[in-house]
């Protein structure tokens, strides 16, 4: 225990409560480029995570964001069961305006400084011609395109998770993991949204979807089979698993007073408003949530995949494990009497924890 005295607001502090190892501040003045790498465990592997390009209006904001999605991201990677760390990075500026190809690579050399214990792929703000660009100067970034050697869109891997995160809720509440017959709404017919109704309707599920754009709704639906309900009324109709694949914090004290489901599982990230609120309230209620944070897990086994050597089959059953360890998550949270989203946390801490006594030999 250090026995330096640190000022009430220092980033230290902010770092150890947390559990942060490193956090990087990159500067170059040349390329205007302002970012932050903040590697928040390595205990499972390389931290991995996005790089996101935002506005943010001061750099409190910027590090207070790189530091919660950092941690976000060790906690994915450790429930899925990869051998990967968490970390994230964020670029401070305007991705319409002030990105550069000059200072993506810049911001690659960056990465490589780091001699391979943090991997970055593209989030909100950045793609996939930003990843070519970071390419350019280092080998520790996935998500490039299919054309140069890339996994290209994770969507279906994705889709797959949520599909088996799915399959796992309906096995624990009705005994069979058979979706014939169960009701789905999926909100939002995107990337996931579709793929995650082809894979329903070719079991012959019933599923009713939403989205606002029509057209993309009417295609998909028509497409696949599945009945189009507004957005607006969803919870007054009667379903079993709830999906949203659209926004985050659809899942609140205001809709789960209305929900008549039973299962609530889709790709959206931070479904819960409040994660210690809501998850309770969705516990009190009988009501199953699939912690998004597992069963959207596809695009990081895709990044995994593609560092290891991208193999369609593994990639599928990386995704497959899905079912298992919701399972895992639903056994927990009904022995300790607490929330899935809890569940799943004390999990991930505990394979943490784990790996690290182990590796404490020499
Ligand atoms: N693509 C992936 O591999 C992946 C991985 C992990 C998590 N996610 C998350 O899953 C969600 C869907 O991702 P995506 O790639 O399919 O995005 P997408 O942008 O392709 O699709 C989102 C869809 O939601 C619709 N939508 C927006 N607001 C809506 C609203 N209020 N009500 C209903 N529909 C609405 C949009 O019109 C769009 O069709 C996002 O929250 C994303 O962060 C995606």
């Amino acid at each position: 225990m250090s026995s330096v005295k640190l000022e009430e607001n220092s980033i230290f502090n902010q770092l150890s409560a947390c559990g942060h190892q490193k956090v990087v501040f990159c500067n170059d003045d040349y390329t205007g480029l302002k970012a932050i790498i903040a590697i928040h465990d390595t205990t499972l592997g390389p931290a991995i995570g996005g790089t996101r390009m935002w506005s943010y209006k001061t750099e409190q904001d910027a590090l207070n964001d790189v530091l919660r999605l950092s941690q976000a991201m060790t906690y994915k990677a450790a429930i899925t069961g990869l051998n990967l760390g968490g970390g994230k990075a964020v670029i401070i500026g305007d991705s319409r305006t002030d990105k550069s190809e000059a200072m993506m690579r810049r911001f690659g050399r960056f990465i490589e400084d780091l001699n391979g214990t943090f991997i970055t792929a593209a989030e909100v703000g950045t793609g996939t011609k930003d990843m070519e660009y970071i390419r350019m100067e280092t080998e520790y970034v996935t998500g490039v395109p299919e054309s140069v050697g890339g996994s290209g869109d994770p969507s279906p891997i994705t889709a797959r998770g949520v599909f088996m995160g799915i399959k796992a809720c309906v096995k624990e509440l009705f005994g069979t993991d058979s979706l014939a017959g169960r009701i789905v709404a999926v909100q939002g017919a995107g990337h996931v949204g579709e793929y995650l109704v082809s894979l329903l309707r070719a079991e012959n599920a019933k599923v009713y979807v939403s989205d606002i754009n029509e057209e993309r709704l009417g295609k998909v639906a028509k497409r696949y089979g599945a009945e189009v309900v507004n957005n607006n009324q969803l919870f007054d109709l009667d379903f079993d698993v709830y999906a949203p694949c659209a926004l985050g914090a659809t899942v609140n004290s205001e809709t789960i007073g209305k929900m008549k489901c039973s299962i609530v599982a889709g790709s959206a990230n931070n479904q819960l408003a409040d994660e210690k609120i809501d998850g309770q309230l969705l516990l009190d209620k009988g009501i199953l949530y699939a912690p998004d944070y597992l069963i959207n897990a596809g695009g990081l086994i895709n990044c995994y995949s593609e560092i290891a050597g991208y193999n369609k089959k593994r990639t599928m059953q990386l995704a497959d494990n899905i079912y298992e360890a919701t399972r895992e998550v639903l056994k927990k949270s009904k022995a300790e009497k607490i929330p899935t989203s809890l569940a799943a946390n004390k999990i991930a801490e505990k394979r943490i924890q784990d790996i690290k006594k182990i590796k404490s030999t020499y």
